[in-house]
Formats: C-alpha cells, sequence, structure tokens
C-alpha cells in the first residue's frame, strides 16, 4: 500500500532550508535558503555567512557599533549565497524557500537571477523599509511571494 504521511513538496524544501540554516555563525539569526526548479529538484542552497577566505572567528559578529565592527558589512545573505552557489543552472523560473523574508539586496539579485517566486517562513522584519523596499520590487516585476504556513507535523533526525 502506498504511504500516505509523506511530506509535502513544502514541508521538504522548507525543512531543507531549516536544516541549511544551522549552518550559520550568526548568533542572532540563522537563515537558510533552497533553491528549487520548477520540477521540484535543488538546484542550489545556501546560508549567511561569511566570504569565502574570511575566517569565521576574525570577523565581526556583532549588531551595533561602529559600522565596520558589525557583520553587516561582511555577511553573504543566505539568498545571495544560494544564486552564487548556482553558478551552472539556470534559474529561470525557479522558486526559493528562505527562512527570512528577503531583504532588498537579496531581492534585487533574486530579481535578477529569473527566480519567480519566493517562499518565506519568518517575516520578522516586514516593517523595516529594506523589506518594505523588496515588496515594491517584486510587486513591479511580478515575482511572487507567499508566506510558509508550517503544518506543526515534527520531523525528527539523529545525525
Ligand atoms: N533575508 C535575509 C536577511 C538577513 N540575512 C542575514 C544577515 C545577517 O547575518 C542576519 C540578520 O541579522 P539580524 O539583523 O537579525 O541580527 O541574517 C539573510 O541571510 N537573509
Ligand atoms: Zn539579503
Amino acid at each position: 500500500m502506498k504511504r500516505k504521511d509523506y511530506i509535502s513538496w513544502d514541508e521538504y524544501f522548507m525543512g531543507i532550508a531549516l536544516l541549511t540554516a544551522m549552518r550559520s555563525k550568526d548568533d542572532s539569526s540563522q537563515v537558510g535558503a533552497c533553491i528549487v526548479s520548477p520540477e521540484n529538484k535543488i538546484l542550489s542552497l545556501g546560508y549567511n555567512g561569511m566570504p569565502i577566505g574570511c575566517n569565521d572567528d576574525d570577523m565581526p559578529w556583532e549588531r551595533e557599533g561602529d559600522p565596520l565592527d558589525t557583520k553587516y558589512m561582511y555577511v553573504c545573505h543566505a539568498e545571495l549565497n544560494a544564486i552564487l552557489n548556482s553558478a551552472h543552472s539556470n534559474l529561470t523560473g525557479a522558486r526559493v524557500y528562505v527562512t527570512l523574508f528577503p531583504c532588498n539586496e537579496c531581492a534585487k539579485a533574486i530579481i535578477q537571477s529569473g527566480i519567480k517566486e519566493i517562499i518565506y517562513y519568518s517575516d520578522k522584519y516586514h516593517d523595516e523599509p529594506s523589506s518594505m523596499a523588496s515588496r515594491r520590487l517584486f510587486n513591479m516585476t511580478g515575482v511572487k511571494y507567499r508566506a510558509y504556513h508550517p503544518s506543526g507535523r515534527e520531523l525528527t533526525l539523529t545525525v
């Protein structure tokens, strides 16, 4: 008999985005992104982290203070990393599952890459100018976005 309690595509890909986020060294926000083709094939993954070659232990992870001593000047966002990690894939018509709604910089990269849909888990910066600009960009360019509605299913991994 065919199993009935298999996970949905949305649960599967958001689950992978959440797992990918667990690689992040950022203390306050761990973000993961999973880019998926129209045929439901995973094209790329990314999480927020320092650029290749920068030692995580030598970089600032602070949120406040002298801008040069905060993480914001240096960290690569999950969505951008996922796009850059997919260098050999065509992202036209793809969708991205991301654990945090994209900032305006990632919104620009998403649009330019050809990704057409965003499924996001958290929208905790909804009222920040960065999120407002992202929505403006997505609305103008026809990129769809929707909140992920957690199914409540608990997935346990023993690693
Ligand atoms: N869509 C986003 C938004 C933010 N990030 C990264 C950038 C930082 O590492 C962190 C946000 O830190 P916070 O201001 O919450 O302390 O998340 C991202 O990867 N994608
Ligand atoms: Zn971003």
